[in-house]
């Protein structure tokens, strides 16, 4: 029987998958172009080209932080990872490839993770 849902269920669940979500893309073979900030220094044209950068580092900050209000709020971070990575990189690219094999991946990930 399906528990009633409250405001507060949701949130608690939602961050659960948050967690669980974010230690597998930490974990996969493809995750290294994302796991910390680009050094806009190192990458010409990556500050005037990427108006909002994102990394999995500055995702688990923002989860320690209590910075999630739900799920959807985390999805948008994490596609915004790979919607940079397609900006930038060609699709043709090894950053590029890792960027799709990184979405298909989260993807199928949080939509079975769905109640
Ligand atoms: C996700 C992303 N998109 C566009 C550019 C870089 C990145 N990732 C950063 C962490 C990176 C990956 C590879 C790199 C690199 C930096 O240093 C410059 C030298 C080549 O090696």
């Amino acid at each position: 029987v399906k528990k009633a849902k409250t405001a507060k269920d949701s949130n608690t669940h939602g961050l659960t998958k948050c967690r669980v979500l974010l230690a597998e893309l930490e974990a996969h073979p493809d995750a290294w172009p994302f796991l910390t900030p680009v050094n806009q220094k190192a990458v010409p044209g990556y500050r005037k080209v990427i108006k909002k950068p994102m990394d999995l580092s500055t995702i688990r900050e923002k989860l320690t932080n209590n910075q999630y209000l739900n799920l959807e709020t985390f999805i948008a971070d994490v596609n915004l990872i790979f919607d940079n990575c397609e900006k930038f990189n060609e699709d043709d690219s090894e950053i590029g490839r890792g960027g799709h094999s990184m979405r298909r991946f989260f993807d199928k990930r949080w939509t079975e993770l769905l109640d």
